[in-house]
């Protein structure tokens, strides 16, 4: 099937993509279509194959998911983000029934599963090797059809639901190093109207801007600061041309309709920075936008001028 039914997602059946886009009201009622890669399935969405495609943008833990971010600024047709998702992520490390936890020497999964378990496989199954797969549920299910003895993999770690879709024991759960880890996937589409203002809005851009100009960045912010207009995501991204060459991804509190926005985003523009307006939508996530709340007072003995003076003394820098 063609046209305005189909919506992408980054499968097989069973990855985390596919909850969040089970929970986006807009695709309910389409045919849910996996691709094996963040790209194809944006390029469904650049070709017109499907309507919209939902991908993996950040993870609590890990961060953002690298090839979503290289698609968007260099997949040629512009795409615009019409809403976002969040979905709480939990792993189980899973292999085909009779496997013992003792007998798993090679492990596959997605890399940030891979890297929000790996202190429970260093304790677990130390002298397990690890290979990454192009998603969760692709790992799963290479494991199921892997043939054993002398299977490629012995286990997976993905979603709890993927092993009741690929035939798949748990041979242990909840093995992530936070149990509150929270993955924000987006909806991507081609065309369509923009979603309407809600007063509760995100407004996602990407600037390019030359690190070989060292205010460049500190302007392009200040266009924000002195209206008013909240930042909550900053992520930089090569643009390839030149060390210190970036497109920085923004995260904008507010729709682009507010008076505020719309004047920051023609501030830009005025300055010559050359601005992808991705969109404006409703906010669901956990970040809170700005409220001007007071900063949390220091606590005794770390004033910052003590603080300043300690590193100057070459204190060591306590971690985040
Ligand atoms: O592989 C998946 O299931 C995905 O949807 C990507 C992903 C992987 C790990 C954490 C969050 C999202």
């Amino acid at each position: 099937m063609r046209g305005e039914s189909r919506y992408a997602y980054l499968g097989p059946e069973g990855t985390f993509t596919e909850a969040a886009l089970r929970l986006l009201p807009e695709a309910a009622g389409s045919v849910y279509a996996p691709f094996p890669t963040v790209g194809s399935a944006l390029d469904a969405v650049r070709t017109g194959d499907c309507v919209g495609a939902v991908v993996p943008l950040e993870n609590s833990v890990r961060g953002v998911v690298p090839a979503t971010l290289d698609e968007l600024v260099s997949g040629g047709v512009p795409l615009r983000l019409d809403a976002e998702i969040e979905v709480p992520v939990t792993f189980a490390l899973m292999a085909r029934p009779g496997t013992e936890l003792a007998d798993v020497r090679r492990v596959l999964s997605h890399p940030h599963a891979h890297g929000q378990c790996h202190h429970w496989l260093a304790s677990r199954l130390p002298g397990a090797e690890v290979r990454l797969a192009a998603s969760t549920a692709a790992a799963a299910r290479e494991v199921a059809e892997s043939p054993s003895p002398g299977a490629r993999y012995d286990a997976a770690i993905a979603a709890p639901v993927a092993a009741a879709r690929y035939g798949l024991s748990v041979l242990a759960s909840g093995i992530g190093e936070r149990w509150d880890a929270v993955t924000r996937f987006v909806s991507v589409r081609g065309a369509g109207p923009w979603p309407v203002r809600t007063g509760r809005d995100r407004t996602s851009i990407v600037v390019t801007a030359d690190g070989a100009h060292s205010g460049a960045l500190v302007d392009i912010l200040a266009e924000f600061s002195t209206r008013g207009v909240g930042l909550t995501w900053i992520q930089s991204w090569p643009t390839g041309a030149a060390l210190g060459s970036y497109h920085f991804f923004l995260d904008l509190d507010g729709h682009v309709e507010e008076a505020a926005v719309g004047d920051a985003l023609m501030a830009l523009r005025r300055r010559s920075v050359e601005v992808c307006f991705l969109g404006s939508y409703p906010y669901v996530g956990t970040t809170r936008p700005a409220t001007g709340d007071p900063l949390v007072p220091d606590p005794p003995g770390t004033t910052p001028e003590a603080w300043l003076h300690s590193l100057r003394e070459g204190a060591p820098a306590p971690g985040p």
